[in-house]
């Protein structure tokens, strides 16, 4: 298996997979390539933490997928296309490519399976994802994610080499619904962070988490997904854990913004991607497109992108019409 992208989370699905099977990880820097296969430790990401002993990694792209049997890809959004496009040459005939990234393409819109089926037509295309906070999984935790490919068989022979004791993989063939709530949680996950960054309680969380999931829902299901998978692992789940984990970066984006911090200052402050910048902008695009109302989602793009302050956002919001429940609002 080849997974491209040794950032925190294909290090640590790289280093998961490695008990299963061969695992060859490219990482764009030669120097953590040779840091990761010779010390098993990824110290630009994941300082700390140990690696699986057979995990070897490489800086050459051709090299890491002239030998793979499965591509993961474990790059962000914004890289994702160009770093496929340069592999291409090298993947062999009918390899399934799998991708880790939560979001959608800057400019098309794009889902990232979309993106693998216009780069390497005729490989099969699915996603993986769930609410799996890198350093959780890497430590140990339990957890549990979703492979969703249009094919169960494909996606079966692929959840067994990546599955452990406790990282728990689901199959599915959602593939839409999967990668809807894996982009969309993350604008949901900035506005829980928004709402803790002022002070406000519990119940406003789960108020904010719970309607950022209906608008999710809406969105997901009018491109084509199934309305279970946003009560699942990949849409609440996932919303869940992003909303209120310190070890959020979209989250910790929204309670420093709420803090009165720019989004440059917060995002430069990291070497880390915050997707739910780029997914927001990409997310209200979507609903307008798809006729779907969403106000959480519109206001948090209002916030990241336009420069409307949070707390305009939060009164905005609460002059949204509390509607039938499902149907708006
Ligand atoms: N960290 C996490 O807990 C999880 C992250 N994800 C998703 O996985 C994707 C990757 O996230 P992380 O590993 O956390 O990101 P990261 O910020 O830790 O690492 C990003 C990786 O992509 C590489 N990269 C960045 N720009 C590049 C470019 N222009 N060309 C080539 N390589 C480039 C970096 O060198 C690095 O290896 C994101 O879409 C994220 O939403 C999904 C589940 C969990
Ligand atoms: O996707 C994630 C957990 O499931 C990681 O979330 P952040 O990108 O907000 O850190």
């Amino acid at each position: 298996m080849t997974i491209v992208g040794a950032g925190s989370w294909g290090t640590t699905i790289a280093s998961l997979a490695a008990r299963n099977v061969p695992v060859l990880l490219w990482a764009r820097e030669p120097g953590l390539a040779e840091r990761i296969s010779t010390t098993h430790e990824n110290p630009d990401y994941l300082a700390g933490h140990s690696l699986h002993p057979e995990l070897k990694a490489t800086a050459s792209l051709p090299a890491a997928a002239e030998q793979a049997d499965v591509v993961v890809m474990a790059v962000p959004t914004h890289a994702f296309r160009q770093v496929l496009a340069e592999l291409t040459p090298h993947v062999r005939p009918w390899v399934p490519v799998v991708s880790l990234a939560k979001g959608f393409e800057e400019g098309t819109n794009n889902r990232m399976t979309e993106v693998i089926t216009e780069e390497l037509p005729g490989h099969p295309a699915g996603v993986l994802s769930g609410p799996t906070l890198a350093k959780e999984v890497l430590a140990g935790l339990a957890a549990a994610a979703v492979i969703a490919m249009p094919d169960l068989s494909v996606a079966q022979r692929l959840q067994s080499l990546m599955r452990t004791s406790l990282f728990r993989v689901y199959t599915g063939t959602d593939v839409i619904g999967v990668e809807v709530g894996g982009a969309v949680k993350n604008v949901v996950a900035i506005a829980a962070g928004m709402a803790d960054g002022f002070g406000t309680g519990d119940n406003t969380r789960a108020m904010v988490i719970s309607r950022g999931v209906a608008e999710m829902t809406r969105l997901g299901v009018a491109m084509g997904g199934d309305p279970a998978t946003f009560a699942g692992l990949t849409g609440l789940g996932d919303a869940i854990a992003t909303s209120i984990s310190p070890l959020s970066r979209n989250r910790t984006l929204g309670v420093q913004l709420a803090q009165g911090k720019t989004v440059d200052e917060v995002t430069r402050s990291s070497r880390m991607v915050t997707e739910g910048v780029r997914a927001s902008r990409a997310s209200r695009e979507l609903a307008e497109k798809f006729g779907v109302d969403a106000p959480i989602i519109g206001e948090i793009d209002a916030v990241v992108n336009e420069g409307r302050t949070p707390r305009e956002a939060f009164r905005g919001l609460l002059h949204v019409e509390p509607a039938t429940e499902g149907e708006a609002g």
